[in-house]
């Protein structure tokens, strides 16, 4: 089975094929989308919820209407009202979440017309949503996904595209330099691989001894910092938190630990200068504050990493969960954790949270 590390070097292939293919991809269901919608519903768990977070600045800025993201087991328990003109995503990669069955076929029952984007098109998701979207790479083997959730980010942005261009808030002449931007991104995909490699192998020994995690991000990169904290729990199993810039402002900073790591994602955006603030903090009172950055940042420190892409802030999440990723990777390994068996056989045989 193919590692995380192995995926995240595939990420730059994957890339490729979607820009290459995302119009055969998505053009028979964009087709079926209705003209009229005012808003969009994610619903979406786990990576799969990250990545939406991740994408979820750009879409609703090349939309211009509000994009939200649900809770499947929530929203099908407790929020199934669902207006007119919604337009109701729901993301499985692998296809067989539960909760993600779930809502799909209580929208559907309610007449609500539901889009499903999945890697596995003949999974319980691809046979219950009646419009399939294909993520387009091959199904992610390893269950602790990379590629996967960077590929959902990229759909989502190229969906929101086409759908903002087929309802008419995006002219072909926005569009080209915006695909042009994502494409050139995607080509520096390489390079973000190695200097993030690097970075992962000069810290690791002090990561080697963190008790706990900290992932601070704002805008895209809020969806960066969730991922963080879903893959250190999944694969390193060490306590961590995912949090957003200002709500971890808010309350969180008094839980704060003198021996925690801290990682700040900054795409180098609008609240670049309010992260500068916290970090000013941050350093009085703990000794392991890092900061991933999307371009060059002035103020970098020797164990900070820049992933050397000067970019819009919205299209970050492309690419800075690269050292996100493998620092899991390499953790779960320095840990000897064997990732390719499951911890806990017994547990979907119980919950049946996988099916
Ligand atoms: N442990 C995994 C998560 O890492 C994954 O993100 C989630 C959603 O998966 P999917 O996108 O296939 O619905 O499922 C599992 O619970």
């Amino acid at each position: 089975m193919k590692s995380i590390e192995d995926y995240v070097h595939l990420e730059p292939k994957y890339y490729e094929a979607v820009l290459q293919n995302y119009e055969d991809l998505f053009a028979k269901q964009i087709g079926q989308i209705n003209n009229n919608i005012t808003n969009v519903v994610i619903y979406a768990t786990g990576s799969s919820s990250n990545a939406a977070y991740g994408a979820l600045p750009f879409m609703s800025n090349i939309l211009k209407m509000p994009v939200k993201i649900e809770e499947p087991s929530i929203a099908e328990n407790y929020l199934l009202h669902v207006e007119q003109n919604s337009l109701c995503i729901a993301i499985s990669q692998g296809g067989h979440s539960y909760s993600v069955v779930k809502i799909i076929q209580r929208l559907q029952d309610a007449g609500n017309t539901v889009f499903a984007l999945t890697s596995e098109l003949d999974s319980p998701v691809g046979q219950v949503c009646h419009h399939v979207l294909d993520m387009g790479m091959p199904v992610e083997e390893m269950p602790y996904v990379s590629a996967g959730y960077s590929v959902e980010i990229l759909d989502l942005m190229l969906l929101a595209m086409l759908i903002a261009q087929k309802t008419g808030k995006l002219s072909s002449v926005e569009f080209t330099p915006i695909l042009a931007e994502i494409k050139n991104i995607a080509r520096q995909m390489p390079e973000v691989i190695k200097r993030a490699s690097s970075w992962v192998e000069n810290n690791i020994s002090k990561f080697a001894t963190a008790k706990r995690l900290v992932f601070i991000g704002y805008g895209a990169a809020y969806g960066v910092s969730r991922e963080g904290e879903t893959k250190t729990t999944e694969a390193v199993r060490i306590s961590a938190w995912g949090k957003e810039l200002e709500e971890y402002m808010h309350g969180p900073y008094l839980g704060l630990n003198a021996d925690d790591f801290i990682i700040c994602l900054d795409p180098m955006g609008k609240l670049h200068d309010r992260l500068a603030l916290l970090k000013r903090f941050l350093n009085k009172h703990v000794k392991n504050v890092y900061t991933i950055c999307a371009g060059k940042d002035e103020s970098e420190t020797a164990v900070d990493l820049s992933l050397g892409i000067t970019t819009n802030e919205l299209l970050t999440s492309l690419f800075m969960t690269v050292p996100i990723h493998l620092l899991a990777y390499k953790l779960s390994q320095v840990k000897k954790i064997d990732l390719q068996h499951s911890a806990y056989p017994d547990f979907d045989q119980i919950t049946a949270s996988k099916i």
